[in-house]
């Protein structure tokens, strides 16, 4: 391909992916896979090239453009060696127009940009969500140790005790370490999350928006696969990958179990009021995960925020439920937003004066509220706020 057609290809693939943001649809990774799958004329190195302009052009742009061509503009101004493409070659993008918008710039949509800065992130802070992310690993302690695990490239020690740091891009899947279930790929972030929760062996640890189980694993690990591990989630597909990584990871104390939305406890009577500890891994905004999806500040609008906040604030009360007297709860979300994080847990303590705060003692981030909030601009890692009370 012509870099003015690798170009045009971007252009047309960010008309798709902006539709599917605003209509909630298939997430821009998968619109990327799908096109190079179903274009096997465009080589290795045209593909490398067509996503990283479209990436590039999604971080370049603040509110939703209006066409793909407009946020290609918008990156043009910014590198200069675009423009010269707009060439109207064959397969290229037609000249630009004297009178031609380019989207606006920015770090979100207006009323979200307002919103982190009401939160404490804007300038380099609100930047940085739009940085590229590092590749972090978690050594999975039921098979390897990361003193001695010996990884096909170089990989720096990360913060948390079993984290290690490699280059972006590095393909993994094919390394028998990985295969083996020594390494799992999860983000520094997410590995402090896990260590709030201070999981032991013999406890009963209820994980109760575990998905596909990232989390879960780690947890496994930290237990040393002796005690309970209740993996729930109330989305089948996301839980039914559990079962093959948990195998391939050597975890072997998870119990998975599905829920119906609102009537969590029902198909979690058993540990109602007897679980050591509960982690909430809400759904959220995801504000802490732009650098991995840039796209998802165009999915976002002031009525999902409120719905996930609800959704939130219910969880907490099912997980007060379930809670041993004495026990802790552990909530996480990947926001920055306060009323996702540090408002959300303060309501929470204010409904349920039995419960207190309980400092937990990570290496990364700052206090917040009652909790710890990390960000990629101070910690390098995703954004979190992690918060516990017992
Ligand atoms: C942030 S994700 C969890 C990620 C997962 N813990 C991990 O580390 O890979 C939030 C999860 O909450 C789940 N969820 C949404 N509503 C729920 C509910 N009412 N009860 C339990 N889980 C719910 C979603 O299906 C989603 O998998």
């Amino acid at each position: 391909m012509t870099p003015a057609a690798r170009v045009q290809t971007a252009i047309e693939l960010l008309d798709a992916i902006i539709a599917a943001a605003q209509a909630k649809g298939a997430p821009a990774d998968r619109i990327l896979a799908d096109w190079f799958r179903g274009h096997r004329f465009a080589g290795s190195k045209d593909r490398r090239a067509i996503r990283e302009l479209v990436y590039s052009a999604i971080r370049a742009c603040g509110p939703v453009p209006a066409t793909g061509r407009a946020a290609m503009l918008r990156l043009a101004e910014l590198d200069e060696s675009i423009a010269p493409l707009f060439d109207g070659s064959n397969y290229g993008p037609a000249a630009i127009g004297q009178s031609e918008q380019a989207a606006r710039g920015g770090v979100a949509p207006e009323w979200l940009e307002n919103r982190l800065a009401a939160s404490d992130i804007s300038g380099e802070e609100a930047a940085a969500l739009l940085d590229r992310a590092p590749l972090d690993l978690r050594v999975n302690t039921l098979k390897a140790d990361r003193a001695t695990l010996d990884l096909p490239v170089d990989a720096e020690p990360t913060a948390v005790p079993n984290g290690l740091r490699i280059a972006t891009g590095t393909s993994i899947e094919q390394w028998p370490e990985y295969r083996e279930g020594k390494v799992e790929v999860q983000d520094t972030g997410s590995q402090a999350a896990c260590l709030a929760i201070g999981a032991r062996p013999g406890e009963t640890v209820i994980d109760l928006c575990a998905g596909g189980g990232g989390k879960t694993l780690a947890l496994a690990a930290a237990m040393d696969n002796l005690g309970r591990l209740v993996a729930s989630d109330t989305d089948r597909g996301r839980l039914s990958r559990l079962t093959p990584r948990a195998e391939r990871a050597g975890a072997t104390n998870i119990e998975a179990v599905l829920l119906n939305p609102q009537q969590e406890l029902e198909a979690l009577e058993a540990h109602v009021g007897k679980a050591d500890a509960v982690l909430i891994d809400a759904p959220c905004s995801g504000t802490g995960t732009w650098r991995r999806n840039p796209e998802a500040r165009w999915r976002l609008d002031e009525k999902e925020l409120q719905r996930l906040a609800a959704t939130q604030s219910h969880l907490l009360d099912v997980a007060a439920k379930l809670v041993k007297p004495g026990g802790r709860i552990v909530y996480v979300t990947c926001s920055l937003l306060d009323e996702e994080g540090a408002g959300q847990f303060e309501a929470f303590l204010a409904r349920n004066p039995g419960l207190k705060p309980r400092e937990i003692d990570l290496p990364l981030g700052r206090e917040r509220g009652a909790g710890t909030r990390l960000t990629p601009y101070h910690d390098g890692t995703d954004g979190f706020f992690i918060a516990c009370a017992g």
